[in-house]
């Protein structure tokens, strides 16, 4: 546990606990290992109510928190009947959570090497490559997405608030860690029996109508005939790996050949990415598909890779000198330069009070005169047409996305472009300052 959470490791982590035999081992795991090292912890239960039965699964976690004298909070979830419910559940909860941990920079989570056989089974069915079949890291940073709130519906103890909504704590997000990845499920329940410990069976991990459950079942036919959860969970290990190097491979092509964040003429910060077209024609073609994907992320803010096959199509237009969209970002070739850019249909209806997070999940706009009755919208048509005179270098296409601050119809500021006295803080994926070489890292 000290390895994952590094030397100057925090006197607060907070503890995502189920209920079910994983997070409740970890619990006990945890609570033994604070005794050394003078660590308090704070848990958290989500109760997604999809089961009558949850309120009070919730309560035994409660109760056994109590026991061991840490606090704990119950977070409820609603779901909108939307979308797939094992996913916006998934969705709800790091949500949640995320709104409840204030000040925490680290929340732990009960993954076992289980959950990577499994997860590794489940993307082989799906023909996944490196990326999907690499096995989920012990430590994943969850960006910031519901700054400075808390959660609306809740009972019990609170984390410790950032003091100001400045704190890096409120701005970073926070870490996902996974202490338990190489420890085995039967080996956690194993630990939880001999101390008499309790939890719960969640009857859905029974129910064969989840992809998970069916793979499981699977895993137990392939442990009899010799291919177990340890041998897929190393592999999946092995894949990170491959993963990784991969990845730095992007990364030095990346500096090669790449640009980032700014105007080709003008140097003003426009959050674009930029590649030079003979490198990139030159470089191989997964690396091609890992920079144009990282760039898309990088500049939508997407939670998820572009799906494989519109990834190569948009490759393939693009190395034939065409363009598209995918993702949120229109691809161009310009020249001799591939540019990527925000596409203007994603952010073209955005509007909000520079007082309020973030515009489009990336742009702080801060006005530089008193903000009443300002708001943030994309320049736009109408902000081009009242720009004094055409921006040096950039064109119409690729200005038309970005932050701009109006008052009524009337343009006062584009700070990417460098019209008026606002200023703007570029913030990829929530993150201020991160720069696309350190997303590839990450990504
Ligand atoms: N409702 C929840 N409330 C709090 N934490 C949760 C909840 N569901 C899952 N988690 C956290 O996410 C981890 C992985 O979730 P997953 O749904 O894969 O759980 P699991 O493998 O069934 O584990 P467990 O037996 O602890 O429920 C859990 O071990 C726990 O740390």
């Amino acid at each position: 546990m000290g390895d994952l959470l590094g030397p100057d490791f925090p006197a607060d982590i907070g503890l995502a606990v189920s209920g079910g035999g994983d997070s409740m081992a970890m619990l006990t795991l945890a609570h033994n290992w604070t005794r050394a090292w003078g660590v308090r912890l704070w848990v958290v239960t989500v109760d997604h109510r999809l089961r009558p039965e949850s309120a009070d699964e919730a309560a035994m976690v409660a109760r056994e928190c109590a026991a061991l004298g840490w606090p704990q909070a119950t977070l409820r979830w609603h779901w909108d009947g939307t979308g797939n419910k094992m996913d916006a559940a998934r969705r709800g909860r790091l949500e949640l959570i995320g709104a409840w941990r204030g000040a925490l920079r680290h929340v732990l989570m009960a993954h076992t090497r289980d959950d990577v056989a499994e997860t590794f089974l489940m993307r082989l069915a799906r023909g996944s490559g490196v990326e999907g079949l690499s096995a989920m890291a012990a430590m994943r940073r969850v960006r910031p997405l519901v700054e400075r709130a808390t959660p609306a519906d809740y009972d019990g103890a609170l984390p410790p608030r950032p003091v100001a909504p400045e704190d890096a704590a409120a701005r970073d997000g926070f870490d996902i860690l996974r202490p338990c990845l190489d420890m085995k499920r039967a080996e956690l329940r194993h630990y939880l029996r001999s101390l008499k410990g309790t939890w719960v069976e969640d009857p859905s991990n029974d129910d064969p109508g989840y992809d998970r459950v069916r793979m499981r079942r699977l895993l137990a036919l392939l442990e009899d005939e010799g291919l177990g959860a340890d041998s897929l969970a190393a592999t999946a290990g092995r894949m990170a790996r491959a993963r990784q190097a991969l990845a730095a491979r992007a990364r030095a092509v990346w500096h090669e050949i790449g640009h980032e964040g700014s105007d080709p003429v003008t140097g003003a910060g426009t959050g674009d990415i930029l590649f030079d077209r003979d490198g990139f024609a030159a470089t191989e073609r997964d690396t091609q598909l890992r920079l144009l994907a990282a760039a898309l992320q990088f500049i939508s803010g997407a939670e998820y890779r572009p799906r494989a096959a519109p990834l190569g199509s948009l490759l393939d237009r693009l190395l034939g000198g065409g363009g598209g969209t995918l993702h949120g970002v229109e691809a161009r070739v310009l020249r001799d330069r591939l540019h990527l850019f925000r596409e203007y249909e994603a952010v073209r209806d955005l509007s909000s009070d520079p007082a309020n997070g973030l515009w489009d999940g990336r742009w702080r706009v801060e006005a530089a005169e008193d903000a009443a009755g300002l708001t943030i919208r994309a320049l736009g048509d109408a902000g081009w047409a009242q720009l004094p005179g055409r921006p040096a270098g950039t064109a119409f296409a690729a200005a038309r996305p970005l932050p701009a601050l109006w008052h009524g119809d009337r343009l006062l500021s584009c700070p990417p472009l460098g019209f008026g006295a606002a200023r703007a803080t570029l913030c990829p994926t929530g993150r201020p300052g991160l720069t696309l070489s350190a997303f590839l890292d990450s990504h």
